[in-house]
């Protein structure tokens, strides 16, 4: 254990839960490219290792990718203008098959026998690998190591005769999670997976139709939030409207991912009809009802562990205050000029705010407990800046198990709670008390009366191992597996 904090670097962020990806596409505007390039910075938050555009003037596709951040790369003229077209799409990526690489960039693009045809997904794949070796068998030469790849080679050897059959073909053969938005000559397309895992919303642009993971992505360039895609649909937007299909096997229990709403969205967003910022607070009043502490304030640790505060210190009345200040100018690629300084600790990120904490007893509200890693260093900071006592309060369930659906978390092993009981968590981070909100707490805030254990109403499984999907990768032996025998950059 010791080692994990030795060994951890506070400059770089791979322990914590990261992001997954964002998509957006808009259909019939004369400002495409722009419009695409503000929606992805609403949706930056979903990943920060890579963005691009693709987009389509009426004769061809233009295809900007690049590793970073979409502020850095699509903010030059020279790249806007080589973006021509009144229709496009767009993608914010946060690997989670395949490294962070550059032919690993979405939209990736296929020029198939019928035209041309870009496509970006969010959620991840759980048997991309397998159906590859099948690919593979049959002629298939992946440029690419990430699972979405796969979707353009079954689309391509589809025998169906037109696009949207052979794309139907293709993701009937998936497993997994996937939200896409996919351009061809003609057309803009959306779809869910049928258990409708990862969000995607349908928006309205003065008459221009647009696709986005958030109602946030809709907000920033003044789109009216038109309804969410349902699980299992896929919509066709051309000249000629829209077009709505469920062409997979109905299912009759979606399992949306309740982590969306305890972390990945923007609180400014509504994902399945329900506005994020207020299931957090509803989330934090439920934890103070359930886990409630003998203290003087509630402080949060920022950003996402800041709703919830507001709502526990809202039901518990105490104060709330930000003891904890967040340096909002570190970034997820900063790297540390020298060792000894990669070592000094994690005020690079976070400082506590002595004058709040000072012979306090505080309640330290976080969404969730990943390695631990942050929970231990903003726990001795809080001491350290004169907290008489420590109560950490975590607003959602113990993170049990890795999640296969979009989400880079780190395996099993490495997560705390999945080798620690509460009372070891409590000890290894050094608090005077630890409590988790409960599943049925989680579901209550999001609405419901509970957890129906016959028919889950979410995707929990990295609180309760129960993964919607079977896992037909993660079974197979890892060297049967393997993607490439090329080394991978990045
Ligand atoms: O237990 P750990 O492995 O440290 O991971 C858990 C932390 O990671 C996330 O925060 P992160 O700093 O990634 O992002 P945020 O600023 O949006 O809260 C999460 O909100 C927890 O604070
Ligand atoms: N986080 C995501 O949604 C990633 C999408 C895809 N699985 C990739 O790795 O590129
Ligand atoms: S395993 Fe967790 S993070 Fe992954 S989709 Fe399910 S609820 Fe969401
Ligand atoms: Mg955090």
């Amino acid at each position: 254990m010791s080692d994990d904090m030795l060994t951890t670097n506070p400059f770089e962020d791979g322990d914590h839960l990261r992001e997954e990806c964002g998509v957006f596409g808009i259909f019939g505007h004369s400002d495409a490219a722009a419009l695409v390039t503000l929606g992805l910075h609403a949706l930056q938050h979903r990943g920060q290792e890579a963005a691009g555009i693709v987009t389509f003037d009426g004769k061809q596709f233009h295809s900007e990718r690049h590793m970073g951040l979409v502020g850095d790369n699509f903010t030059k003229q020279a790249v806007m203008n080589r973006l021509q077209g009144d229709r496009g799409i767009g993608h914010t990526r946060y690997s989670t098959t395949g490294a962070s690489a550059l032919r690993n960039v979405q939209p990736l693009y296929a020029d198939f026998a019928g035209g041309g045809f870009a496509m970006a997904h969010n959620g991840n794949l759980t048997n991309a690998l397998t159906l590859q070796k099948d690919l593979q068998r049959r002629g298939s030469i992946f440029q690419s190591t990430s699972d979405s790849e796969t979707i353009l080679h079954l689309i391509a050897m589809s025998s169906q005769k037109h696009l949207v059959d052979k794309l139907i073909d293709a993701l009937t053969q998936l497993e997994g999670a996937y939200a896409l938005v996919g351009l061809s000559e003609k057309k803009l397309i959306g779809a869910r997976d049928p258990l409708g895992v990862r969000p995607l919303v349908l928006g309205d642009l003065h008459g221009a139709y647009v696709l986005a993971s958030e109602t946030c992505a809709l907000d920033i360039i003044g789109a009216r939030f038109v309804r969410d895609i349902e699980p299992g649909e896929m919509v066709i937007i051309s000249n000629e409207g829209l077009e709505s299909l469920h062409p997979f096997e109905k299912r009759n229990h979606p399992r949306f991912c309740i982590f969306e709403y305890v972390y990945f969205a923007r609180p400014d967003s509504s994902v399945n009809s329900v506005n994020v910022y207020g299931v957090r607070k509803r989330i934090g009043e439920e934890l103070a009802r359930e886990a409630p502490a003998d203290a003087d304030l509630v402080v949060p640790v920022p950003d996402s562990g800041t709703p919830a505060a507001i709502g526990f210190a809202q039901a518990a009345n105490l104060p709330f205050e930000l003891g904890i200040i967040r340096n909002h100018y570190v970034g997820r690629t900063f790297i540390a000029p020298t060792d000894s300084i990669r070592h000094m600790g994690v005020k690079l990120k976070h400082n506590a705010n002595r004058a709040m904490l000072d012979g306090k007893r505080v309640v330290l509200v976080d969404d969730s407990i990943v390695r631990g890693t942050t929970s231990l260093k903003i726990v001795q900071m809080v001491r350290e800046a004169g907290a008489r006592e420590v109560h950490m309060r975590i607003a959602s369930p113990p993170t049990t198990n890795s999640c296969f659906y979009g989400v880079d978390t780190p395996e099993k092993t490495k997560l705390l709670a999945s080798r620690m009981s509460i009372e070891e968590m409590a000890n290894y981070i050094k608090v005077d008390s630890l409590a988790f909100l409960s599943i049925d707490g989680l579901y209550r805030a999001v609405g419901q009366y509970g957890r129906d254990n016959e028919h889950p109403q979410f995707c929990d499984a990295c609180f309760t191992g129960d993964y919607p999907t079977s896992l037909t990768d993660h079974d197979q032996p890892t060297e049967i597996m393997k993607a490439t025998r090329l080394a991978e950059a990045g």
